[in-house]
């Protein structure tokens, strides 16, 4: 049985707002999507009062679940910014009240999860994800238990990234249960929505909808959470590294000059709210012939590692420019998993290692 818009309304509109209106009425609703029983909106309200619409936020999703039809449901909540505030965002109610001086701020920490970790780029395209994927499978091989969060909701990867496309299941009190795939956690929004509905977000609802990708679900105790960050250094970036608890940020960068300018204003953004840089890498840093094995500089390599040193942060690696790193990850067979004692993987090893080390020095990890 199909669920239609229709039907969400309907079930939507016996939800009276604080307002006293049912909450179709309310004009807080952005465009509804049903696909294949996954629903998917957001209701956009004033930030003065977000608190008091969380339970609304809370019953709609509870009412859409219970639509006979209806797989999975993720209602988000957005507040319009306020004027005035640093680039218009809003602190999170958890900023407010939290509390902690520990190199994850005043956010609230999530239980069972000991370090949580972002992989950032300046700019798309420069094999952010595939980084990613590679350092949580190196960390794995490291001992530890990780997770993988895909927060890139513009075009999310983790689905064509791991093979993995199913629903998440839900535990009794409603969390999403992460999906398994090479011994990691994962959770991606891609596993909720179909891929064109995630190009509509606008950059609050993505900050909500991660909240809830890291709230709302039962990760169990994880030593590294590891975040795909949505690419670039915008308003929403800056917002996910104020609104995560992140003990450190990793950034990818390729070696031209463009992408390392954009790679320091990662940097500069991370320090802005008090985010440790744990190092930089540089993929697709050289070219190795697959016939001769000469190695070519394309893009002229080395650039990253001058750009680490110069603003004193950690050199993490270079990661060349590989077919098989490329095959492999589209393919959902990312090479740590599939070339564990390859060259390659032992690039991405040795980068998880000194990721560790960064953590250790803070004292997150053991
Ligand atoms: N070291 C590498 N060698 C060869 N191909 C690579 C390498 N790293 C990434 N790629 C390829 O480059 C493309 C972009 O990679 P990826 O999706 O990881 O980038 P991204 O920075 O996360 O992109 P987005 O802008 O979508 O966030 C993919 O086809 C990927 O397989």
């Amino acid at each position: 049985m199909s669920v239609t818009k229709d039907d969400v309304l309907n079930s939507l509109a016996k939800i009276q707002t604080p307002g006293g209106v049912p909450l179709t009425l309310a004009k807080v609703l952005s465009e509804i999507t049903a696909t294949d029983g996954k629903v998917f909106f957001s209701m956009t309200v004033d930030a003065a009062e977000a608190r008091a619409w969380e339970g609304i936020r809370a019953q709609a999703e509870e009412a859409v679940r219970a639509i006979p039809g209806v797989k999975t449901a993720l209602v988000a909540l957005t507040a319009e910014r306020q004027p005035g505030s640093p680039s218009g965002i809003k602190p999170s109610a958890s900023h407010r009240h939290g509390a902690g001086d520990s190199p994850m701020g005043k956010q609230k920490a999530i239980p069972g999860i000991k370090a949580i970790v972002a992989v950032a780029s300046g700019k798309g395209g420069v094999g952010k994800s595939t980084t990613a994927i590679n350092i949580a499978l190196g960390l794995r091989d490291l001992g530890f238990k990780i997770g993988l969060l895909d927060a890139d909701i513009y075009g999310p990867s983790v689905p064509r990234l791991t093979g993995v496309k199913e629903m998440p299941k839900l535990t009794d009190d409603k969390k999403m249960i992460p999906l398994q795939r090479f011994g990691l956690s994962l959770m991606s929004i891609g596993f909720l929505v179909q891929e064109e509905t995630a190009m509509i977000w606008r950059g609050p609802m993505i900050q909500s909808a991660v909240k809830q990708m890291l709230q709302d679900v039962a990760w169990g105790e994880l030593d590294v959470l590891v975040v795909d960050m949505p690419p670039g250094t915008g308003d929403v970036q800056l917002s996910l590294a104020q609104h995560v608890p992140l003990a450190g940020a990793v950034i990818v960068s390729t070696p031209q000059d463009l992408a390392l300018i954009d790679a320091r204003r990662g940097i500069t953004m991370f320090k802005k709210v008090d985010v440790p840089t744990l190092g930089i890498v540089e993929n697709m840093s050289y070219f190795l012939c697959p016939h001769c094995n000469t190695r070519s500089d394309i893009f002229g390599h080395g650039g990253a590692r001058h750009e680490a040193e110069r603003l004193g942060v950690p050199f993490l690696g270079e990661i060349p420019l590989h077919m098989s790193i490329r095959e492999g990850s589209d393919a959902g067979q990312p090479v740590v998993e599939t070339d564990p004692t390859g060259a390659h993987a032992e690039i991405y090893r040795a980068i998880a290692d000194k990721i560790k080390t960064g953590l250790r020095l803070q004292a997150v990890v053991a």
